[in-house]
């Protein structure tokens, strides 16, 4: 562990100073391209201008023999392509793989003045994040950088939960975490087949009616993400990092991604990933705030300018808590209205968009 008097200090002579605080852009879906997919890259000016943050995929689904084209695709995107103010991402293969040191030296060298963030795989504990931290020191001090790259863990194995508070604690370049429920799934060895969602075998079930015990019983499917989602929230903002949900692989059945995303933006999510067009859509309906909401807690802070003391408003009790809720949602509502007209004139703000 590094002395708390060092934490900022830049791992590499030559090395950026790392940031005091994350930023916090319009962050409400990661988009997954593959830079080796042509009609990926054809598509790309329209998903920039429609995804908050579109991420060169790398890793898992982009297959061995593509590995090196992707890698390569996506020095051209960012060489070539205008991003406008969407942020661009990479996913590397994960540490123990043949091809890792050769994304990073490359990506680094070639396009790290546009890359934004670099998401990690499988990260297990704190000793990967030191690792990619000298690592990236290393190749930052080389590529003459300015602007430390960050680091975002992907939370997907059960020693990487165990850990988790440690990871997010691990580095200044810790930008935030996803949550990756298939992997995890497979590391804890659950009995699915999924990617994301609940299960409809996961289920309670009320008790047996002692006057009719035949009848049938009331079941409710149960979250089972819940307990490592919950704990990955708390991990990334005791930190000052951002939490985001990963996947939902079932494309068709977006009444569920939207239920699946809805559950991590209300437990505390800023986003989630999208890995088809359609699910951009409901990242954006879901991570931006309910306007109905958003009047509301506007309501809220003008009543009370300077969130003491308890009031009603509407039939409901308000006092220094309820204003730091409402505080948290017209904040988002404020910094995402800015970006969208649409949105500002439903949450009720002059647009400052163009
Ligand atoms: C899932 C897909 C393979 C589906 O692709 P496809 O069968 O081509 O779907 P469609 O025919 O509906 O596509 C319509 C058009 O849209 C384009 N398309 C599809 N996906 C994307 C995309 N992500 N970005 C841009 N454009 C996209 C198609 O090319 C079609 O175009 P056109 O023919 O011109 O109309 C595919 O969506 C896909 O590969 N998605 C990304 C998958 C991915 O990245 N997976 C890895 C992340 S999940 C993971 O790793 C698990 C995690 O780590 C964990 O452990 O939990
Ligand atoms: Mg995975």
């Amino acid at each position: 562990m590094r002395s708390p008097r060092d934490f900022y200090k830049p791992l590499a002579v030559g090395a950026p100073e790392p940031l005091r605080e994350i930023p916090f852009p319009p962050s409400r879906m990661i988009h997954f391209f593959d830079a080796s997919n042509e009609k990926m890259v054809a598509r790309l000016p329209d998903t920039i201008a429609k995804a908050d943050i579109v991420l060169g995929n790398l890793e898992d689904a982009v297959p061995v023999d593509r590995k090196e084209a992707a890698r390569d695709g996506l020095v051209k995107v960012g060489k070539t392509i205008d991003l406008g103010d969407t942020q661009l991402w990479t996913r590397v293969n994960s540490l123990e793989s043949p091809w890792f040191l050769d994304d990073l030296t490359t990506l680094v060298s070639e396009i790290g003045d546009v890359l934004d963030v670099v998401m990690v795989p499988k990260i297990e504990g704190p000793w990967d994040i030191h690792y990619v931290d000298r690592l990236l020191a290393q190749l930052e001090a080389r590529a003459g950088l300015t602007k430390p790259l960050l680091v975002h863990a992907l939370l997907e194995t059960a020693q990487g939960v165990a850990h988790v508070e440690e990871i997010a604690a691990a580095s200044p370049r810790m930008q935030g975490m996803s949550f990756g429920p298939a992997d995890l799934a497979a590391s804890r060895r659950m009995k699915t087949t999924r990617v994301g969602g609940g299960h409809p075998g996961y289920l309670s079930m009320s008790d047996p009616d002692p006057d009719n015990p035949d009848a049938p019983r009331i079941t409710a499917q149960q979250d089972p993400w819940h307990y490592s989602i919950a704990r990955m929230v708390d991990a990334c903002t005791m930190n000052g990092l951002l939490p985001f949900y990963g996947p939902f692989g079932d494309i068709k059945d977006v009444a569920a991604c939207e239920a699946q995303f809805r559950a991590a933006f209300l437990l505390g999510c800023v986003g989630s990933w999208s890995l088809h067009p359609v699910q951009i859509d409901i990242a954006k309906k879901v991570f931006s705030p309910d306007p109905a909401e958003v009047l509301f807690a506007k309501k809220v802070i003008e009543a009370i300018p300077d969130g003491r003391g308890v009031h009603m408003i509407d039939g409901k009790m308000q006092d220094d808590a309820t204003w730091k809720q409402c505080k948290v949602m017209v904040d988002l509502a404020e910094q995402l209205a800015a970006k969208d007209p649409a949105l500002a004139e439903a949450y009720g703000f002059e647009s400052s968009a163009a």
